[in-house]
């Protein structure tokens, strides 16, 4: 995380804005005796508007906590400043329900610069000049996947062509962009069975919880007025507006410490875990149809077409980083284990912020063909090649042979 000076930025789970783990850089990427020659990608929506429920409880619930705190005369303290509560007085609610998680402005930015980037990093793959035949843009059937796919195509060609740009007809169900939809027995087993959760709600239930809704009514001194929803809500307000505004701070940031953060950090990291990540083996098993589709693309002999970019949603992106063995702690996420895995890997603010990004480049070398794989925008090494960053096409074939010629979706995902 980028953020020393303002390290609430650093704990907003899935409600990360980008700025926090992108990678600024924008130099070439080569190796010697390689050229890069085509890119897969796929990428999570920026940042956008929170769900209805959230809304309303921002617009119903927030304005009664907020007239409590100016009428504490706990204030000021260490942690609600005088300029806390400046902000506290002028806040108010700025989004409508029907507006709910539409790409906001910081969402059109994070597309445009992380597409500039990506194209002085490759400039022959991500050409400045737009044909249909050399790219293959594809969103979801949402507003958020549709805007952050003309966003990047701004960034890469310029205001007037990413008009023009052609996308296929989203589909309400797509088996590469959004295949769990179609995965009915991950929808039942998993998605919809509330034990899924259970080691989220044992951790909200817990000690750790408990406590900082303790500390936080005590640093308030309102008590026990905050209930663990109150919290809950807090903290998603926070998110939202620090993704929001890169400038100015949220007021309802103020209530919390770094430590509090972390609590509530670890309830969304357990929830995607067990949802979308490695706590059950079908949620990223799925993924094959995606990882294929990447596979095929990048080997395909197609001497026009250079590149795909999905524009998708935090369930992909989680899966696939699961499918290809990437950020796996030796550990499962438990409510028990939230101080023994203070150095996990699986952290959602960095895997899995707003704008998450999976790039695949392919570079044909003296060699023979490599796969350069890139995670917010930096190189990751997969597990087929742990000590290279490149990763001959031959090495992937074999290390994910199962994925690669036995995905068989629909007997993963049927329930008869
Ligand atoms: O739509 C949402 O609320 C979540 C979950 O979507 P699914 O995993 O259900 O697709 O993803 P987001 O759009 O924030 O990336």
């Amino acid at each position: 995380c980028t953020n020393d000076g303002y390290p609430f930025e650093c704990y907003l789970s899935t409600m990360t804005p980008y700025r926090t783990v992108s990678n600024k850089d924008f130099y070439k990427i080569q190796f010697d005796g390689c050229k890069a020659k085509k890119a897969w990608m796929v990428v999570r929506h920026g940042t956008r508007n929170p769900k209805a429920a959230t809304i309303v409880g921002m617009k119903e619930r927030l304005p009664l906590i907020k007239q409590k705190i100016l009428d504490s005369s706990s204030f000021p303290n260490e942690y609600v400043k005088n300029r806390d509560l400046d902000l506290f007085r002028k806040w108010k609610p700025s989004v409508h329900p029907k507006d709910e998680k539409k790409l906001a402005h910081e969402g059109e930015e994070e597309m445009l610069l992380l597409a500039e980037r990506m194209q002085s990093r490759f400039p022959a793959v991500f050409d400045n000049v737009y044909t249909n035949t050399t790219y293959r843009f594809k969103y979801t059937y949402s507003q958020r996947t549709q805007k952050s796919a003309y966003y990047f195509a701004r960034g890469l060609f310029g205001k007037a062509t990413a008009k023009s740009v052609y996308y296929p007809e989203p589909t309400k169900q797509d088996p590469i962009l959004r295949f769990y939809k179609l995965c009915e027995k991950w929808n039942k087993n998993i998605k919809k069975n509330p034990e899924t959760l259970l080691e989220k709600r044992l951790f909200e239930n817990g000690i750790e919880m408990k406590q900082i809704v303790n500390n936080i009514n005590q640093r308030l001194g309102f008590k026990s007025y905050l209930t663990t929803d109150d919290i809950t809500l807090i903290y998603h307000t926070c998110a939202f507006e620090t993704a929001w505004n890169k400038k100015s701070k949220s007021p309802w940031c103020s209530i919390f410490t770094v430590d509090d953060l972390k609590v509530l950090e670890y309830v969304e990291d357990l929830k995607m875990y067990w949802q979308d990540g490695y706590g059950y083996e079908l949620s990223y098993k799925q993924a094959c149809p995606a990882f294929g589709d990447m596979i095929n693309f990048l080997e395909s002999n197609d001497p026009h077409s250079k590149v795909t970019v999905y524009f998708t949603h935090s369930g992909t992106l989680l899966k696939m980083l699961a499918h290809l063995g990437l950020y796996k702690d030796e550990q499962p996420l438990t409510a028990d284990s939230f101080s023994k895995m203070s150095n996990r890997q699986w952290k959602t603010s960095k895997i899995d912020s707003f704008a998450t990004n999976l790039a695949f480049l392919l570079f044909g070398c003296e060699d023979g063909d490599k796969i350069l794989t890139l995670h917010q925008e930096r190189v990751v090494r997969l597990p087929s090649c742990p000590n290279s960053d490149l990763c001959s096409l031959n090495q992937m074939n074999k290390y994910y042979e199962n994925s690669i010629q036995s995905c068989d979706f629909d007997a993963l995902c049927n329930t008869r």
